[in-house]
């Protein structure tokens, strides 16, 4: 049986987020709409989740020390992840501690490093991935491309959002792909992974969220990628019923493999009705924030009922949607958005502006949101929401 406490006394329900971005942000006001005392932790100040949190730190996630001794200091009731680079270590102490993550430490730590998930999806639950290798030298590496053959890409093993990511299409790409992939790891110079290109038909984003009442899959989410980072997404993708059921095996297998309660983006490559396992986020997922206006239960709210033990018993889909982010280029401390009447001019649209304090190069810093009769319109309504939006530096 789940209580809620008063938050800021001692029966409150308290929640730590490690990771304060813009999909952090929307988990919080889900969990401050239930009065869940919130906590917020990341490496710079007033990022977007910290600006609707109770309180907030900033420390290195990737130093175990810093992480535990917040963690010490607020005794959280649950631990809830918002980006893969943290001291995931520290998490499986914690929790063999007594601490609770979500969904488990082990997820976190495993879907860490591609390496972890890509083992225990390919060849400990036998899922059909693209076929890979990983190195740690160029020599390896340069192995490895010659096994798999052009195309193939290259990725750090610790990366996200498309960062140090290559498409090599002929051996002049070999040595870019390998310098870039060496840039672009989050924890530096280090071990890849190169796989086979998939040549999908298309890819999905299948919300999977595992409550006190079992597995339940959202609509299925489809997305358009450029250099690894998201684009657009809508909702619902069309599929043929093979496909989908396929999918959802996959996406049962392999958050039962993780377990705990929570939310998870498993993302799959299709093609007719094969399907491929990609990686899978155990947390929302970006592409997930069309949910934002497609669902009643959005993927933040269901991570929060999830987390929280409350029951799922439906979710609501709201029919064709779609998102498309905002992508500021520059550099800039004090970012505006303008021209948003014309932004929001149209019916069944909405946006959301992360408040994200700087941008230096290229950041997501907004996402436009729209429904209408089909996806092919909702695709088109939400893209022209996004590009009205005039952004001054
Ligand atoms: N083996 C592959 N074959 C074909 N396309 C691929 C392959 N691997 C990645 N891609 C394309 O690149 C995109 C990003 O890849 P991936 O999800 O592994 O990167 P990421 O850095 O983890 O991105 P994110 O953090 O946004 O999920 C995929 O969604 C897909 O469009
Ligand atoms: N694909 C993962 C993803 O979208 N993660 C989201 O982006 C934030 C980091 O943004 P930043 O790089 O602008 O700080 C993360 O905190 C998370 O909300
Ligand atoms: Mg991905």
């Amino acid at each position: 049986m789940t209580r809620i406490g008063t938050p800021l006394s001692p029966t409150a329900t308290r929640v730590l987020l490690c990771g304060c971005g813009e999909l952090g942000k929307e988990v919080v006001i889900e969990l401050q709409r239930l009065g869940v005392e919130v906590i917020a932790v990341d490496r710079y100040a007033n990022a977007p989740a910290m600006q609707v949190a109770h309180r907030s730190h900033v420390i290195n996630m990737l130093d175990g020390a810093a992480l535990r001794a917040v963690i010490e200091a607020e005794k959280p009731h649950f631990i809830v992840p918002e980006i893969e680079a943290i001291a995931t270590a520290t998490l499986v102490e914690l929790e063999a501690e007594g601490f609770t993550v979500i969904p488990t430490a082990r997820a976190t730590s495993l879907t860490m490093n591609r390496e972890g998930i890509r083992r225990l999806a390919a060849e400990e639950l036998d899922l059909p991935t693209s076929p890979y290798h990983f190195a740690d030298t160029f020599e390896d590496y340069s192995r490895a491309v010659q096994d798999l053959g052009f195309p193939c890409v290259v990725k750090p093993v610790m990366s996200s959002s498309g960062k140090g990511q290559s498409l090599l299409r002929s051996a002049d790409d070999v040595q870019t792909a390998w310098d870039y992939a060496q840039e672009g790891g989050r924890a530096g110079k280090g071990r890849v992974i190169i796989e086979g290109f998939i040549d999908f038909d298309y890819e999905i984003t299948l919300l999977t969220v595992r409550h006190v009442g079992g597995t339940t899959f959202c609509a299925p989410v489809g997305h358009r990628q450029e250099k690894g980072d998201y684009q657009e997404s809508w909702q619902p993708q069309a599929m043929s019923p093979i496909a989908l059921a396929e999918s959802e095996r996959v996406a049962k297998s392999v958050t039962e493999a993780l377990g705990g309660r929570g939310l998870f983006g498993v993302e799959l490559f299709i093609k007719g009705d094969q399907v491929w396992f990609s990686e899978v986020s155990p947390r929302p997922h970006d592409t997930g924030l069309v949910t934002l206006i497609s669902q009643d239960l959005s993927q933040f709210a269901l991570h929060a009922r999830a987390i929280l033990g409350l029951p799922i018993p439906l979710i609501r889909q709201f029919g064709p949607s779609a998102s498309a982010v905002i992508l500021v280029q520059g550099q800039s401390t004090q970012t505006a958005f303008a021209n948003l009447g014309a932004a929001l001019s149209e019916p069944d649209t909405a946006l959301r502006l992360f408040g994200k304090p700087e941008v230096n190069g290229q950041r997501r810093m907004g996402v436009a949101l729209a429904r209408d009769e089909s996806i092919e319109a909702a695709r088109a309504k939400a893209t022209r929401a996004a590009t009205a939006v005039i952004v001054e530096l």
